[in-house]
C-alpha cells in the first residue's frame, strides 16, 4: 500500500532530483548555446544561469511562504511540480539562451512556493512520531539528490553523445536529453503529488499555516490520519528508520523519556538492562532482558531490590511521589515519543529544526546579518569558526561557478562537469558523515582549521594542475574538506553559544552561506571570463593558463589564508604541536607525555553533598541540558547502580540491619563503587559520554572517614584500588545544613539518614574540607538557594570542561548546510 508518507518521499526525492539535474543541466546548455559568442559570453550565460535559478529563493523566500499561507498546499505543490516540467521540457524545445535565462528564473519562482507548500504538508501526514524520520528523509533527499543527479546528468550526456554518434540526425546539444528527463521527472512528481490526501475536513479552506504546525510550533492535538489509531511503536520501523537515533528522545523532552543501556557481558550470558535516569530524584522501573541460552525473557523489576521492609526502598517511592505533579513517571518504552507529557504536541525534533531552517528566523534578513556579525566579533572561537566554515564552502562552490567551462577546455565537456559536480557534492555529504568520527582523539579544533585547509589546497592543486580525473579526485578531497569543517563547526558553535543568540548565528551563517554562494557563483566565472585563457610558452615547454585555472588557484590561496586566520582563533592553544598530535593520533598512540594511562574520552561529574540537598534534582537538571546540548549523558548513582550494587544498596541502607561495624559499612560502599566504576562509568567514558553521578568516593571519605570517624587517608587509598583511581573531572559539592536538608526530605528514613545530628555535621564538615583541599576540581553551591539559580552556576562550570561536541544529531545539525536549491 502506498502510504501518503511514501507518496510524499518519493514526490520530495523527485523534486530533488529534478532540480539539482535542472541547475546541472541549465547551466551546460547555457554554455553550449552561447559556445559560438565569445568566452565572456559564455562565462556570463553560465552564472547567469546558475544565478537566476538560486536567487530567488534567497531572496524571496519568506515572502513566498506567507503567501502559500493562503493556498491549498496540495494543489500548489501539484502545480509547483508541474510547472517546472512545463519549463523544462520548453528549454531545449525553444532552444534560446534568452528563454533559458527567464525559464531558470520561473523555475527558481515555482520552487519558492513549492518548498513553504511541502513543508506545511508535511505535520498533516505524517504522524509525530515520524517528523523526525521525514526531518532526515528531507536532509537525505536534499543533499543526497545532489551526487545522484549529477551521475545521472553524466551518464544522460553520454548516452546523448552515443545518439548522435549512432544516429547523426540526432545531434542536439548534450544537456537536452537531461533536461527532457528533468521535465519527466517533474511530471512524475507532480502526478505523485496529486494523489496526497487533500485538506481534511474541519481544515479545509484553512490557511496553510494555522493548519501547519511546523512553522507556528502550535499546541493543537494530533489530527494525523495515522495517530489516533495506531500506536505509537507500531509505526516506527519503517524505511530508513534508525533505532539508534529514535531511542534518542528529542530535544527539549523529559529526561524520564531516555533510557540508556548497558551490556553486562557475563559468563554465557548476556544482560541488557535499561537502567533509570535520576530525573529530579524520580525513579523509574526497570527492565532486564537477560539472553540465555536460546531463551529470551523481560522482566520487570523495582529499582530498588531491598526487601519490603528496608526503608531505603521507600525512598525512591516518595522521590517519585513528590516530583511526580512536575513529571509524570513513565513506564513506557523509550521510543513512544509521541503524546509525551508535559510537552506540545508535534514539537518535535521537526520544530528544532524549523526553528533556525532558512527564510524562517531570517524574517529581516538584514537585521539577522547585522546581529550575527556583532556577535561575531565577542568571541574569537565564534569568529574563527564563522570565518572557516564560510570560506571553505564559498571557495569550494567556485567549482561549481567556474566547473562547467573549466571541464569543457579540459575536453570533459557535459560528462566532465556532472563528474566534478558529483565529486564536490559527494566529498561534502562524506566529509559531514565522517566528520565526527574521523580521528576521533584529535582536537576537533584542530580538525576544524585542518580540514579548510585542506579544501584550500585541493582547489589550489585543481587550477594548477588543469587534468580531468585529477580535477574530480582534487575537488571530492576539497568537498570532504568542507563537509568535515561544517560538521564540525556547527558542534563547536553550538556548544560555545545557546539560546537565542545560537539561532540568530545560526541563521547569520544560513544567510551569509546563500549570500557568498551567489557571489562566488557569479563572480567566479565573471572573473574568469576577465582573465581570459592563454598559453605560456617557456622555451619548448607550453602551458595553458586558464582563466578558470587562475580564479580555482585563487579560491584555494583563499581558503589557505582563511584556514591559518580562522586556525588562529578557534585553537586552545595546547602545548602540543599540531604535527606532534597529529602523528601521535594518526599512530593510535596517546598525546604528550603526561597522558600516560589510557585517556578518557567522556566526562565524569559527580554531584556530593548531605541528604536532601537536591542532588538527583541538580544530576536529572544537568542531564536534560547536556543532552540538549546533543551530548551522550549517562546518569548514575550511588549506592545500588549495578546488580550487585542493589543488594549492597538493600543491606547498607536497611534500618533492619543493626551494629554494622564501620570498616564493613566502608568495604561495602567501596565493593559497590568498584563494581560502578568498572560496569557503568568506565564504559561510558571510554565511548565518549559525560557520566553525571549522584555522590560517588567523597560520599565515602565524609560519611564513613569524617561521620564514622574513620581514618579518611586509609579509607581513600582503599577507594582508590577499588575505582583504579578514577577521579571525577568536577564535583558538585551542594552544601546544606543538615537540618534544612532532611527535613526536606520529610524526615529521616534509612540506616544513615537516621543517625544523630552531629553525625551529619561531621559529614558535612568533611565533604566541604575535601572541597578545599582541590578548589580547581571541586564547585561549593550554597544549596538553600532557588533551585534553578543552582541548576544555572553549575552550568556555567560545567560549561568549560565539556568535550568537544561528537554531534548525535548529525543530521539536526546537517540541516544547517546550506542547501542550495531550495
Ligand atoms: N534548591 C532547592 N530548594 C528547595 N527544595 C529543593 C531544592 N532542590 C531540591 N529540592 C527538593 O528537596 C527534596 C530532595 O531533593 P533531592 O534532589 O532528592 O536531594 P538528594 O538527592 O540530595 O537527596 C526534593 O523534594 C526536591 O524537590
Ligand atoms: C555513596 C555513599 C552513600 N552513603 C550514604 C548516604 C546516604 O544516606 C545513603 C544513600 O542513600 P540515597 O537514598 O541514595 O541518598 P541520597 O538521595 O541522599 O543520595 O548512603 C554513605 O554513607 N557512604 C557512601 O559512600
Amino acid at each position: 500500500m502506498i502510504t501518503p508518507f511514501r507518496r510524499l518521499w518519493v514526490s520530495l526525492s523527485l523534486s530533488s532530483l529534478g532540480d539539482w539535474l535542472g541547475l546541472l543541466a541549465l547551466m551546460s546548455l547555457a554554455a553550449i548555446l552561447t559556445r559560438d559568442s565569445g568566452s565572456f559570453a559564455q562565462y556570463a550565460a553560465v552564472s547567469g544561469a546558475a544565478v537566476l535559478k538560486l536567487a530567488p529563493p534567497i531572496l524571496f523566500s519568506p515572502f513566498a511562504g506567507l503567501l502559500v499561507d493562503r493556498v491549498d498546499r496540495r494543489l500548489t505543490m501539484v502545480a509547483g511540480d508541474a510547472l517546472r516540467a512545463l519549463l523544462y521540457i520548453s528549454v531545449p524545445l525553444v532552444g534560446r539562451i534568452d528563454w533559458l535565462l527567464v525559464a531558470a528564473f520561473l523555475t527558481a519562482i515555482a520552487t519558492l512556493f513549492w518548498s513553504p507548500a511541502k513543508d506545511a504538508i508535511v505535520p498533516d501526514l505524517v504522524p509525530q512520531a515520524k517528523l523526525r524520520q521525514v526531518d532526515r528523509i528531507g536532509l537525505v533527499t536534499g543533499y543526497g539528490a545532489a551526487p545522484v543527479a549529477a551521475a545521472v546528468f553524466a551518464l544522460l550526456a553520454s548516452v546523448s553523445a552515443l545518439l548522435a554518434g549512432l544516429f547523426p540526425p540526432l545531434d542536439t546539444p548534450a544537456a537536452d536529453l537531461a533536461l527532457y528527463a528533468n521535465g519527466v521527472a517533474f511530471l512524475a512528481a507532480a502526478a505523485v503529488d496529486w494523489g496526497l490526501p487533500g485538506p481534511k475536513p474541519g481544515v479545509a479552506g484553512q490557511p496553510a499555516g494555522s493548519g501547519g504546525p511546523l512553522p507556528t510550533g502550535g499546541t493543537e492535538p494530533p489530527t494525523t490520519p495515522q495517530a489516533p489509531t495506531t500506536p505509537p511503536t507500531a509505526d516506527l520501523p519503517a524505511p530508513g528508520d534508525d533505532e539508534k537515533t529514535e531511542q534518542i528522545a528529542p530535544l527539549g523532552s523529559s529526561d524520564d523519556e531516555r533510557t540508556e543501556q548497558i551490556n553486562h557481558l557475563g559468563a554465557g550470558e548476556e544482560t541488557t538492562e535499561e537502567i533509570p535516569h535520576l530525573d529530579a530524584g524520580e525513579e523509574t522501573t526497570e527492565r532486564v532482558a537477560h539472553l540465555g541460552a536460546g531463551e529470551e525473557t523481560t522482566e520487570r523489576i523495582p529499582t530498588s531490590e531491598a526487601p519490603p521492609q528496608a526503608e531505603g526502598a521507600d525512598r525512591g517511592q516518595r522521590k517519585q511521589e513528590a516530583s511526580a505533579p512536575r513529571t509524570p513517571p513513565s513506564h513506557g518504552p523509550p521510543s513512544s515519543v509521541s503524546g509525551q507529557p508535559g510537552q506540545p504536541p508535534r514539537q518535535g525534533a521537526a520544530s528544532a529544526r524549523t526553528a533556525v531552517a532558512p527564510g524562517r528566523v531570517p524574517e529581516n534578513m538584514l537585521r539577522t546579518f547585522w546581529d550575527g556579525v556583532r556577535f561575531a566579533g565577542i568571541t574569537p572561537l565564534v569568529r574563527g569558526l564563522l570565518l572557516g566554515m564560510l570560506g571553505a564552502f564559498a571557495t569550494s562552490v567556485v567549482v561549481i561557478g567556474v566547473g562547467r567551462v573549466f571541464v569543457d577546455r579540459l575536453g570533459g565537456g557535459n560528462a566532465g562537469f556532472g563528474v566534478l559536480f558529483a565529486a564536490v557534492s559527494a566529498g561534502m555529504a562524506l566529509g559531514v558523515f565522517v566528520g565526527p568520527r574521523v580521528l576521533r582523539s584529535f582536537s576537533r579544533r584542530r580538525l576544524f582549521g585542518l580540514s579548510v585547509a585542506v579544501s584550500g589546497a585541493a582547489l589550489l592543486l585543481t587550477g594548477l594542475i588543469p587534468n580531468m580525473v585529477l580535477a574530480a579526485v582534487l575537488t571530492s578531497i576539497a568537498g570532504v574538506g568542507v563537509g568535515i569543517a561544517w560538521i564540525i563547526g556547527m558542534g563547536l558553535l553550538a556548544q560555545e553559544i545557546e539560546g537565542e543568540l545560537r539561532e540568530r548565528t545560526l541563521a547569520f551563517l544560513h544567510t551569509a552561506a546563500r549570500v557568498l554562494l551567489l557571489v562566488a557563483l557569479t563572480v567566479a566565472p565573471l572573473v574568469a571570463g576577465l582573465i581570459g585563457d592563454h598559453r605560456l610558452d617557456v622555451r619548448d615547454l607550453g602551458y595553458d593558463v586558464l582563466g578558470t585555472g587562475v580564479v580555482l588557484v585563487l579560491a584555494g590561496l583563499t581558503a589557505l589564508l582563511l584556514a591559518v586566520l580562522s586556525y588562529r582563533q578557534v585553537d586552545e592553544g595546547s602545548e602540543v604541536p599540531l604535527l606532534t598530535e597529529l602523528i601521535a593520533v594518526l599512530r593510535g598512540v596517546p598525546v604528550g607525555p603526561e597522558k600516560e594511562d589510557e585517556t578518557l574520552p567522556g566526562t565524569f561529574i559527580v554531584l556530593e553533598g548531605g541528604e536532601g540537598a537536591g542532588k538527583s534534582t541538580q544530576a536529572g537538571q544537568l542531564a536534560v541540558w547536556l543532552r540538549d546540548e546533543g551530548f551522550e549523558v549517562v546518569t548514575t548513582r550511588e549506592p545500588g547502580s549495578t546488580k550487585l550494587g542493589m543488594r549492597l544498596r538493600a543491606l547498607l541502607l536497611d534500618k533492619e540491619q543493626t551494629g554494622m561495624s564501620p570498616r564493613a559499612e566502608a568495604l561495602l560502599y567501596a565493593a559497590d563503587r568498584a563494581d560502578h566504576v568498572a560496569q557503568v562509568i568506565l564504559p561510558a567514558l571510554r565511548r565518549g559520554a559525560i557520566v553525571i553521578s549522584d555522590r560517588y568516593m567523597d560520599s565515602t571519605l565524609a560519611y564513613q572517614g569524617a561521620g564514622r570517624e574513620l581514618s579518611v587517608e586509609e579509607i581513600r587509598r582503599i577507594n582508590e584500588w577499588a575505582t583504579d583511581a578514577l577521579v571525577p573531572d568536577l564535583t558538585v559539592l551542594l552544601d546544606v545544613p543538615p537540618a534544612a536538608g532532611l527535613a526536606r526530605l520529610g524526615g529521616a528514613t534509612d540506616r544513615i539518614e537516621s543517625e544523630s545530628e552531629e553525625f551529619h555535621d561531621r559529614v558535612r564538615a568533611g565533604f566541604r574540607q575535601l572541597a578545599e583541599g582541590e578548589p580547581e576540581r571541586y564547585l561549593v553551591v550554597d544549596a538553600r538557594g532557588a533551585q534553578e539559580e543552582i541548576t544555572r552556576e553549575i552550568q556555567r562550570r560545567v560549561r568549560p570542561i565539556l568535550p568537544d561536541p561528537v554531534p548525535q544529531d548529525a543530521e539536526a545539525i546537517t540541516g544547517m548546510m546550506p542547501i542550495i536549491k531550495e
